[in-house]
């Protein structure tokens, strides 16, 4: 039998490849971040049309977690929820949290709340399947190029909280922060929820350090604890004390991170560097 030249690649790819991923940790990595993509790129194009049945609703958030929650397997990562007691809450609320990675959708599906959407940068709206999926569960986009447009879409969106019954995810350091500490919060959390009068419910997710650093290249299997703390409340305040409320939450937070991640404290605040 005779092997033509595209049976021979298709050979030495299906043998370099395990070959390459067995000894290259970057190599690891990349596959690894390339299946994390593609595979909820793919479990989109399945939960558009299951989404799509009941049109532009936070309800379907619930379809999106459901189908998101088994990555953690694929990945061997194990997640530890503390503090589950802390969601007891039946009114609306803010959710902030720390932002690590994009592995962040790991630890905020384990622990989503009913009624609970993410607010996300408009970009990932054009995210393919994803950013429509996103859109049909009611994920709520910011142009965080645009500062008075954000604001008044979080100001539109302490309103939506009340009159629907909606709970908000926010990650008020703004952006992914890799490098195992946690960087100044922006206030828009704190506006919305001293906008809403509704509580706030910080959530700390501990490092990835043991099993993924951007940086190196490194993505293995590990651990990670998800501490769900007390409720912070802020009826009465008004827009003059955010800064200290973003201030005092946030100081809560990175000691929790610190303590959850093994870390010294005072010695990895990304505001006093
Ligand atoms: C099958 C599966 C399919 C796929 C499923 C996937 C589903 C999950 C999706 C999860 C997505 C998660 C994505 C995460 C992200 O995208 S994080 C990035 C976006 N989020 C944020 O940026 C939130 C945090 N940012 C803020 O809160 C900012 O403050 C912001 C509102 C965006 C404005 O930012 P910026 O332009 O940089 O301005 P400042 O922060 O400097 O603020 C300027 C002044 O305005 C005041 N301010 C802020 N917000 C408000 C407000 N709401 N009301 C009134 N005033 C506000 C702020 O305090 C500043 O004034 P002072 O300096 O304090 O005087
Ligand atoms: C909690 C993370 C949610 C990740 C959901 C990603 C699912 C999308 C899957 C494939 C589409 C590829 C687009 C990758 C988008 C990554 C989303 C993300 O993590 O947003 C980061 C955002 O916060 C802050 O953005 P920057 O760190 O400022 O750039």
């Amino acid at each position: 039998m005779e092997i033509s030249v595209g049976q021979w690649i298709l050979i030495a790819v299906l043998i370099l490849v395990p070959l390459l991923y067995e000894w290259s940790a970057t190599f690891k990595y990349f596959c690894k971040m390339a299946f994390y993509n593609g595979w909820i790129l793919l479990l989109a194009v399945l939960a558009i049309p299951i989404c799509a049945v009941r049109g532009r609703n936070v309800e379907n958030m619930k379809i999106l977690r459901f189908m998101l929650l088994h990555i953690k397997y694929l990945y061997g990562i194990k997640i530890e929820v503390r503090g589950w007691e802390n969601f007891s809450l039946k009114e609306p609320y803010v959710v902030v949290s720390n932002h690590q990675s994009e592995l962040d959708l790991l630890g905020m599906m384990e622990i989503l709340p009913n009624r609970c959407v993410p607010i996300a940068k408009r970009e990932l709206m054009y995210a393919g399947t994803a950013g429509l999926a996103c859109w049909l569960a009611g994920v709520i986009f910011i142009n965080r190029k645009k500062t008075d447009d954000a604001i008044s879409v979080m100001s539109e969106a302490a309103q939506t909280m009340l009159r629907e019954d909606v709970r908000v995810w926010v990650f008020p350091e703004g952006t992914r922060n890799h490098d195992g500490s946690m960087l100044p919060f922006k206030r828009g959390a704190f506006h919305l929820a001293v906008q809403a009068q509704v509580p706030i419910i910080p959530i700390v997710m501990s490092s990835y350090k043991d099993f993924y650093n951007k940086k190196d290249r490194r993505f293995t299997t590990g651990k990670c604890t998800v501490r769900i703390l007390p409720k912070v409340d802020t009826r009465g305040l008004g827009s003059d004390e955010v800064p200290e409320l973003t201030e005092s939450v946030r100081k809560m937070m990175l000691a929790t991170f610190l303590e959850l991640s093994g870390e010294p404290s005072q010695s990895r605040d990304a505001c006093s560097q």
